[in-house]
């Protein structure tokens, strides 16, 4: 794992099937991430869909599968996990909507790291908390990387609701900023997401993010329930390359 500073930032885009990942790696997407948009921000697809768009991608990047915004379930979220691991994915994403405080995510993120190291050692935890939390009653996302620390790989900010407010309208810079530090001062990888468009993915590159995630600016029509469009795809990587100062080193 590295953080910041040692490598060019990576674009991760969310798919829901085999033709939207090839899209999405047609256009030079770093990072296939799966995600199935109608079960919500960090919604799970099945693991035929999971294991179907592993085999598409044939290793032309690294995969990572978003098991759900889930409910404060240890047990219940451990085992979705070793679902997804066995799936041939590189990371597993967990979306933290069912825990409030840093002992319980903690205590969840023990759980599913557990269930990932009997699956499969290679497979690594990403974090998640939610930019709108205060809306929607869950972790607060400055107490998510001493939580995660010791069983993820990396930690990642979303907003929970899809209304269209990115995460830099939902959370002040500030506190974005004291995030990825948080971040790297721990070792871990700091991915960002959140309804960016192509201005908010250049602003979270110079705030020194690993990673941004991206479905709706690269779908047909900028929405999150339209198809990814390997030409918005192209343009994204197009406009990060162009600001990268560094040459890329693997991240993943
Ligand atoms: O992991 C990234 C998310 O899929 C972002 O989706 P979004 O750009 O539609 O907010």
């Amino acid at each position: 794992m590295q953080s910041s500073g040692r490598s060019a930032m990576k674009l991760m885009i969310s798919v829901r099937d085999e033709q939207e990942a090839v899209a999405a790696l047609a256009g030079g997407a770093d990072i296939i991430d799966v995600k199935n948009p109608a079960e919500g921000s960090l919604g799970a697809g099945r693991p035929e869909t999971i294991a179907a768009i592993v085999r598409a991608v044939q290793a032309a990047a690294p995969v990572s599968a978003s098991i759900g915004d889930v409910p404060n379930l240890p047990g219940t979220v451990a085992l979705a996990g070793l679902g997804a691991a066995t799936c041939g994915v590189r990371l597993v994403k967990v979306g933290l909507l069912g825990t409030r405080t840093g002992a319980e995510a903690a205590n969840l993120l023990d759980a599913v790291s557990g269930a990932l190291r009997m699956a499969n050692g290679t497979v690594g935890l990403v974090a998640c908390a939610y930019a709108d939390a205060a809306l929607v009653g869950s972790l607060d996302p400055l107490e998510l990387p001493e939580a995660a620390a010791p069983f993820a790989e990396g930690c990642l900010i979303d907003t929970a609701i899809k209304d269209g407010r990115t995460l830099f309208q939902c959370l002040p810079e500030a506190t974005i900023t004291r995030f990825i530090q948080q971040c790297h001062d721990r070792g871990l990888f700091c991915a960002l997401a959140g309804s960016l468009q192509q201005a908010d993915i250049l602003r979270a590159l110079a705030l020194g993010a690993d990673i941004v995630g991206v479905r709706t600016a690269a779908c047909e029509g900028g929405q999150r329930s339209g198809s990814i469009s390997t030409k918005l795809v192209e343009r994204l990587k197009a406009s990060l390359s162009s600001h990268l100062k560094s040459p890329c080193v693997p991240l993943l």
